[in-house]
């Protein structure tokens, strides 16, 4: 039976997945991933701990799979997007830290950016606000602030690339410097209606074309594992960013899917088919995973939540309310609702589709008998208040273009294994929410389009029943609020926001 190694680089951790070929995990193997904050605002990621904990993590998940390099088709991967690393050619050492996609120090160069007036250009080229999260401005702030850098890039001595180029690097001994194209559409130098990085970009942002990776099909074999890592020389065959390798892993391959991953954040994307759709409700619009040369370049429109599951450890950390977050449901389910009690929980501030920075955290509604149960529920609705505000507008924007508004969300992530946050998603949406058994959807979505690049799958069509048959051994959240009490529900949380970015502090 085929197997596939499944690489998942994430902002906390690094795992290693080994997949049979009906998606079933055989073996996982994970490595927490230090965090450095060498400055306010600033976020770090040392890239040969990246490289070595990959590494280490691929060897055990095979080991404990009782597997040889050999009984492994092809290895997929897939990676927290954005952070930016940038490497000597010659050697393979890099000449910075990564910048993790949650550093903010872009934010002066963005602001320039703004004020001159380029936002439009960016948007209709890369489907992006104008913001320090992707990887443009992390790049050039290493070019302008590593001594010798940008001679060296100009050069072509140096070598960029995001997560998935760095450990395609290191893992094919320094043959291959590529990317695909749902990971080169988040850095704000690619154009994605014409697929290719945009030369008025790379000129405007002062980014050597030498420095840059070559794009490729999400499904494609970019090259062989060097056999001396892992016993064989494997081929790379599948390339994707968490969020689209979930999209994938959740078979949403058809406009109107829609899945919303649940970790720290929320991320929603939803497959908007071979059309670039443009938001006028604050979502950006980014590349889905691309199934091979043949398959037309799909896109997604893509609204994330900063404080999803962070609010649950507010609870266990700030409040102390609870030990661990697996407490939090029994906790609020001690009452039967939130009694009025309202929790916004802008920490650091709103993202989509709000979009604002300055609001700041609020818990509106207590009375005299409001208890901290009410308040854990607050939070877990928060989760779904925040996510339905997600797909409404995701579904505003379709709709008004004459597409297909979406008919169940599909749903993932450390989060989700939260029953009572999954019904009352269900109950807010007024739309069935569908779990998977295996929730690692992301690590699946990279193990499925390396099987596909090397035919362990014939198509997506297939991958689609797998899920479908997947789906049986998980659970499904129908509705069972009437549609005027979530009305009253969103309307009440919508006044809570408007509160919270009243009290904001500019
Ligand atoms: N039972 C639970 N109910 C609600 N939230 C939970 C539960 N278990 C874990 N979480 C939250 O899920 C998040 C971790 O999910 P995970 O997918 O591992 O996140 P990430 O990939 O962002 O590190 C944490 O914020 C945690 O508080
Ligand atoms: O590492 P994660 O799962 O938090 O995902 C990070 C996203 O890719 C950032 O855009």
């Amino acid at each position: 039976m085929p197997h596939l190694l499944a690489l998942d680089q994430g902002t906390s951790s690094t795992r290693s997945i080994v997949f049979d070929d009906s998606g079933r995990i055989v073996a996982l193997a994970q490595r927490e991933l230090p965090q450095h904050f060498p400055q306010p605002g600033w976020v770090e990621h040392d890239a040969l701990q990246i490289w070595a904990d990959q590494l280490a993590t691929a060897r055990e998940a095979l080991a404990h799979a009782g597997l040889g390099a050999r009984d492994i088709a092809a290895i997929g991967i897939t990676n927290q997007r954005e952070t930016t690393v940038l490497w000597h050619r010659r050697t393979g050492q890099p000449l910075h830290r990564a910048i993790v996609w949650q550093d903010r120090r872009g934010e002066p160069l963005c602001a320039e950016l703004r004020a001159q007036g380029h936002a439009a250009l960016i948007r209709e080229r890369t489907g992006l606000v104008v913001d320090s999260y992707f990887s443009a401005t992390k790049l050039r702030w290493l070019l302008d602030h590593v001594p010798g850098a940008r001679a060296l890039a100009e050069a072509g001595e140096l070598a960029f690339g995001t997560i998935d180029s760095w450990l395609l690097w290191q893992l094919s001994g320094g043959r291959v410097h590529a990317t695909d194209v749902s990971n080169a559409s988040r850095t704000m130098l690619f154009d994605i209606g014409r697929q290719r990085w945009c030369p008025e970009l790379l000129a405007l942002l002062q980014i050597p074309a030498a420095v840059l990776p070559a794009v490729h099909p999400s499904s494609h074999v970019f090259g062989d594992c060097d056999a001396q890592h892992l016993g064989a020389a494997l081929p790379l065959a599948g390339v994707a960013g968490d969020q689209q390798a979930a999209l994938f892993g959740q078979a949403c391959f058809e406009p109107g899917l829609v899945k919303n991953t649940y970790g720290t954040g929320c991320f929603m994307l939803m497959h908007t088919g071979p059309q670039q759709q443009t938001s006028t409700h604050g979502l950006i619009t980014t590349t889905a995973a691309q199934a091979g040369a043949q398959a037309a370049p799909g896109y997604a429109l893509e609204g994330s939540v900063f404080v999803g599951g962070a609010v649950v450890q507010w609870l266990r950390d700030g409040l102390k309310a609870i030990r661990s977050s697996s407490e939090v449901q029994a906790l609020a389910e001690t009452v039967p609702d939130a009694g009025g009690v309202v929790f916004v929980p802008a920490f650091t501030g709103l993202g989509a589709p709000y979009w604002d920075a300055n609001a700041r955290g609020a818990i509106v509604g207590l009375s005299r008998g409001s208890t901290v149960a009410h308040i854990a529920r607050a939070a877990l609705e928060s989760i779904a208040f925040q996510s339905a505000a997600l797909l409404q507008a995701m579904a505003q924007d379709v709709l008004a273009s004459g597409g297909t508004a979406p008919l169940e969300l599909r749903v993932d992530g450390g989060a989700s294994v939260n029953a009572l946050l999954m019904q009352t998603q269900a109950d807010v949406l007024g739309l069935p929410v569908l779990r998977p058994a295996v929730t690692e959807t992301t690590a699946l979505g990279a193990a499925w389009l390396a099987g596909l690049a090397v035919g362990v799958y014939r198509n997506t069509a297939e991958l689609a029943q797998l899920w479908r048959d997947g789906q049986q051994q998980g659970q499904r959240f129908e509705p069972r609020l009437p549609p005027a009490q979530a009305l009253a529900q969103m309307a009440a949380w919508e006044a809570a926001v408007r509160q919270a970015r009243a009290g904001s502090f500019t």
